[in-house]
């Protein structure tokens, strides 16, 4: 049986050497879950609330751990909802969403664990799609990510002619590879910033032209097509008492904004444009999918945080035509699902996501394959980015 016997959560360290949740949930046929809360640094602001860890535990064990000791770890949307009716906050602010999302991945790997099935498959069931998500792969970044690097926050690789997803996996890392060659040769010292993608100490227009020849030289070797695309995180480049975008001594206004992303999008054929405007502007994010959106993703991130009720007035306003979907920015799995279906109803595009601070953690790689997401944000490099590349290699093994 799936009732679940105890919780028990715990402070281990992220990726960037800071405290996060993990959670253990057993049931009382000796199934086991263990998952962990990745953390946000440049986080939307209304996003649901990630609390100190220590604090996030302590409200956990003492509202949500009693309701859901006895519940059946496999009705997920059961647990989902005693971890809110635990909280009884609209953002998780009592328990965390840290502790929310851990209890509610560690639940889903235990039911998963009593039945014998791997993860994509008891979150997707039997009529599961059997597609696999095309990965974006973080190569150049900078903004909250790293200092003294690009004012883009990502460069992101999109190897969107891969034949497979090993494939593709190992062509964003050959992009990674191809960015540090091109650097070496001119003499471009290149640290990484938190998520593995070099952060060189270069202005974006040469970001741009570095990205453009890696993704070439990299397609001509694969002979498949690898294109790339960003992630602008337009909410941190926006000032808004200047009311303009501030790229260093450059500013740009929302409506050249707006051009500019445009241009970029037909000059460097962008795969893909992540939050290209801040957070609040509905209105200049639909401007820019009614003109580009024919030939990319505008994904919303920071704009729809991964809730229903913001993609509900993107869908209405026209706003971009794909949302990212993080977990821990709304709490639950059960709720990231929902945005995810609302998403493929209203024809805009999932890219399930990692978050900057990691861990080894897998439970994104399955959620992507059990929604039929047609893509994944997870990094190229680094032990807890290829935790889920790997993982996602194994599933697309292991589901043949
Ligand atoms: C992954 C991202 O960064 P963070 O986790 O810092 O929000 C992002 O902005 O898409
Ligand atoms: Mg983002």
């Amino acid at each position: 049986m799936t009732r679940i016997t105890s919780v028990s959560l715990r402070r281990v360290l992220d990726s960037r050497g800071n405290p996060t949740v993990e959670a253990d949930v057993l049931t009382e046929s000796g199934g086991f879950g263990r998952a962990a809360a990745p953390s946000g640094a440049s986080t939307g602001e209304y996003e649901a609330v990630e609390r100190p860890p220590a604090e996030a535990i302590a409200a956990a064990r003492e509202h949500a751990v009693p309701r859901l000791e006895g519940a059946y770890a496999g009705d997920q949307r059961a647990v989902d909802a005693a971890l809110r009716a635990a909280d009884g906050t609209e953002d998780f602010s009592a328990i965390g969403a840290n502790s929310a999302v851990a209890i509610s991945m560690a639940a889903a790997k235990a039911a998963a664990d009593v039945i014998g099935a791997p993860l994509y498959q008891h979150l997707g069931g039997a009529f599961r799609g059997e597609n696999f998500p095309i990965p974006l792969g973080n190569v150049i970044g900078g903004g909250e990510h790293a200092a003294d690097a690009t004012h883009i926050q990502e460069f992101l690789a999109a190897p969107t002619g891969a034949p497979s997803v090993s494939e593709a996996v190992f062509a964003n890392a050959a992009v990674h590879d191809a960015v540090a060659e091109i650097l070496a040769d001119r003499g471009v010292p290149a640290a990484k910033g938190d998520e593995g993608a070099w952060a060189p100490s270069i202005d974006d227009a040469e970001a741009f032209e570095v990205m453009a020849t890696a993704t070439e030289r990299v397609e001509e070797d694969v002979g498949f097509t690898v294109r790339f695309g960003l992630d602008m995180a337009g909410a941190e480049l926006y000032d808004a008492d200047a009311e303009a975008y501030v790229y260093g001594d450059r500013t740009r206004s929302p409506d050249d904004q707006v051009a500019y992303v445009a241009e970029l999008v037909t000059e460097y054929d962008l795969a893909y444009v992540e939050d290209p405007l801040d957070e609040d502007d509905y209105d200049r994010f639909a401007e820019l999918t009614d003109r580009v959106g024919d030939r990319t993703l505008i994904c919303g991130d920071d704009l729809f945080v991964t809730n229903v009720d913001r993609l509900r007035t993107g869908i209405e306003t026209g706003a971009g035509n794909s949302i990212l979907i993080k977990p821990n920015q709304i709490g639950t799995l059960s709720d990231a699902v929902d945005a995810v279906e609302l998403a493929v109803r209203n024809g805009y595009d999932p890219v399930i996501s990692h978050r900057s601070g990691e861990t080894e953690d897998t439970t994104i790689a399955h959620l992507a394959v059990a929604t039929d997401a047609p893509y994944i944000k997870t990094g190229t490099v680094g032990g807890e980015r290829t935790a889920k590349l790997n993982e996602l290699i194994r599933i697309a093994e292991d589901a043949v």
